[in-house]
């Protein structure tokens, strides 16, 4: 099971080396400006269930910066694909760097543009049958809807794993509600932070019934 491992602590940024890309970023964000990445705590959660799941393919809803993308991308199979969604050029165009820096284009397949548009077109566009893994950490409002959509399109199969950051701060109560309370998921609470501060946030973990 999915628990919180300690996960160890660099200073400087290499090139190719995504765990100094990830200790850089939390570096900053913790001592000079907040920003909306999963950060280190959740982000040790996040890399117990990807291990886990050992996903071949990956959708994440919302890149931002790529942190999460690093994360999640540095501990793939070699021939495994992330695909990651983003709605911000300008946002999209930092995560294209962080990405490179650490070394792992090839791995990761960042598109920008808006989940509901997106999602029923990525079986065709990018060949991909079902996800293992999806990671939601967009919009917090879009989480059940985009969820709904993924059912839909057929992109979930028996035993694929949706895990949400934020659904305690912000919150996505909807969400919640709806994993929590459907018979087609199996859903599990992560309890941590809201990234760099001691504020409470969490990971939900569900996985789809089929
Ligand atoms: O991805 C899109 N926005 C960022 C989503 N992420 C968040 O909003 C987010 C916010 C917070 C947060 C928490 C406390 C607080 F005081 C302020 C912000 C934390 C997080 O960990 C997030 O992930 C987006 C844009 C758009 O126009 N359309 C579709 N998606
Ligand atoms: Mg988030």
């Amino acid at each position: 099971e999915a628990d919180r491992k300690e996960c160890t602590q660099v200073t400087h940024v290499h090139e190719w080396d995504p765990g100094s890309v990830i200790q850089a970023i939390d570096h900053y964000c913790r001592n000079k400006e907040w920003a909306m990445n999963v950060g280190d705590e959740k982000g040790c959660i996040l890399d117990s269930v990807v291990s886990e799941v050992n996903p071949a393919t990956v959708l994440e809803l919302g890149t931002y910066c790529g942190y999460s993308t690093v994360r999640i991308a540095r501990l793939l199979p070699p021939h495994a694909k992330l695909i990651t969604l983003e709605f911000n050029p300008a946002v999209a165009a930092i995560a294209r760097q962080v990405i490179a820096w650490a070394g792992l284009e090839d791995k990761v397949q960042l598109v920008e543009g808006a989940s509901g548009d997106f999602i029923p077109r990525i079986k065709e566009q990018f060949g991909v049958k079902t996800f293992d893994l999806v990671f939601l950490d967009h919009w917090k409002e879009y989480y059940l809807p985009d969820t709904k959509l993924m059912e839909e399109c057929g992109l979930l199969r028996k035993g694929s794993v949706l895990l949400a950051d934020n659904v305690v701060c912000p919150g996505a109560p909807d969400y919640l509600e709806y994993v929590r309370s459907s018979p087609r998921y199996e859903s599990r609470y992560f309890k941590s932070h809201l990234e760099y501060t001691k504020v409470e946030d969490g990971l939900e973990k569900s996985v789809f019934l089929g």
